[in-house]
């Protein structure tokens, strides 16, 4: 379509816009062209000088010699120093350092962390397609932080195979902590083919690039507990079912764990799924309730909330940021390597799923009246009964398996994580002035 634009538009004058109006040149005058001396001279001096300057032009998709162009691929909008900004950025600063690839690395999870590694030590390089699911501004926002920091984020999507292809070349990544995605439950039903996109394809043509490369980097990834969908034996174990999602991103992130399956069977990569529950805190994302919540009560807008059916509590485990990301670093330290390369499995790869949930579900009222305290503002509160939007009335990690083998330990109370929520947000909107999406 891009492409047909500037043909269609150089044809404007010509083509008519309705059939009748269109209007041939008059004969004679293609004869005063053709014949003319004057013009035939002016002709063959415009042409001896275009061809000058076609011979004496650089090739302008070769810059570095022998540097493979992406202009071609769709990458215009890539600075063209974009390689060197990415090995830079994935050298670590001490020699056990891990050098990794964090996707979707200006989003709530990526950036804290990338930014987490970074602060460790880490290499790190970012990739996003900076979407505008959410308010692009945050994202942004989220870029200069880990710039500041000396993190680069290449803007671009992960469906983009000649891209990985060429960032696998020129950068060994020891680790890949994938957390690009089409979140948010509820969205699934406005834009389905959007989940498939970034949630299927997306991780396919990334695990294709991690298989293809040599070293085959280790691969920590973002599932979710909506793959518990209607399981309704609880706290949540990694052994329940999960063969009965609710929405369709609850399926795509399934889909996600049995495409992890079969890349390990096959190529030996290493992987690891983390189940994420309900994930908040300060940078977070504006399309969960706990956010736009805290907009609408200050704005003195009616919140929605949703109870199950006979008027059934709905609670989420709430887990905070930084416990989250703990166990990201966690589980991509005690990753094994994958055992293929160049897309051959030398032997069998480490394959696991963990739950990283607070272990401790709270009633989204009981949530609704700790913002009301932080923010000093009563709610206009609407109790609804929940809509068949995807949701789910109960979620509850049992985090034994993930304390066992992470180590991993959340250690913040709702109520502490939305402290911290709170202040962050009055800060960023209050300073700068800017409407949350
Ligand atoms: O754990 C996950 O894997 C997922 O967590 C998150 O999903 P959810 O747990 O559904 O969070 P969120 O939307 O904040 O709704 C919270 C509660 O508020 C209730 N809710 C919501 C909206 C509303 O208007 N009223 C309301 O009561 C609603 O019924 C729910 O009980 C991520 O968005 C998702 O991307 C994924 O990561």
């Amino acid at each position: 379509m891009t492409q047909l634009k500037p043909i269609l538009s150089h044809l404007d004058p010509i083509i008519p816009s309705s059939t009748g109006k269109f209007k041939s040149p008059p004969p004679y005058a293609f004869h005063r062209l053709r014949f003319h001396p004057r013009l035939t001279l002016w002709s063959f001096l415009f042409l001896f000088f275009l061809l000058l300057f076609v011979i004496c032009s650089p090739p302008a998709a070769s810059p570095g010699g022998k540097r493979r162009s992406l202009q071609t691929t769709g990458h215009s909008r890539l600075p063209a120093n974009w390689e060197a900004k990415a090995r830079n950025s994935a050298r670590p600063v001490s020699k056990s350092g891990l050098t990794v690839l964090v996707t979707g690395a200006a989003g709530f999870v990526g950036s804290h962390a990338a930014l987490a590694l970074k602060n460790r030590g880490d290499g790190v390089v970012g990739l996003d397609n900076f979407n505008t699911y959410y308010e692009t501004g945050l994202k942004k926002a989220r870029k200069t932080l880990l710039d500041r920091q000396g993190v680069y984020i290449i803007d671009a999507d992960i469906n983009d195979a000649v891209l990985l292809g060429k960032l696998f070349e020129i950068v060994r990544f020891s680790h890949v902590m994938h957390l690009a995605a089409q979140a948010g439950v509820r969205y699934a039903m406005q834009n389905p083919s959007s989940y498939i996109h970034s949630n299927v394809n997306g991780f396919v043509t990334l695990l294709e690039a991690c298989k293809n490369s040599n070293p085959q980097p280790a691969i920590v990834w973002a599932s979710s507990s909506s793959v518990y969908g209607l399981n309704s034996k609880v706290p949540f174990s990694e052994k329940d079912r999960t063969d009965q999602p609710a929405s369709l991103y609850a399926a795509t992130k399934k889909a996600g764990e049995e495409i992890a399956h079969s890349y390990n069977h096959i190529y030996g990569l290493s992987i690891t799924g983390l189940r994420f529950f309900t994930v908040y805190g300060p940078w977070g994302r504006p399309d969960m309730a706990y956010y736009f919540f805290t907009k609408d009560i200050l704005r003195g807008k009616e919140i929605k909330i949703f109870e199950g059916a006979d008027h059934a509590t709905v609670a989420r485990d709430f887990t905070y940021i930084d416990d989250v990301v703990k166990g990201c670093l966690s589980a991509l330290d005690t990753a094994k390597k994958s055992t293929g390369s160049g897309g051959k499995k030398a032997g069998p790869a480490q394959l696991r799923v963990y739950n990283l949930g607070n272990t401790s579900p709270v009633p989204v009222s009981k949530l609704v009246s700790i913002l009301e305290k932080l923010l000093k503002v009563k709610a206009k509160k609407k109790l609804l009964p929940m809509p068949r939007n995807g949701d789910v009335v109960f979620t509850h990690a049992n985090i034994t398996l993930a304390r066992k083998e992470l180590g991993y330990k959340p250690t913040t109370d709702l109520e502490t994580g939305l402290k911290k929520f709170v202040k962050w947000y009055i800060s960023y909107y209050g300073s700068k002035k800017k409407s949350a999406w």
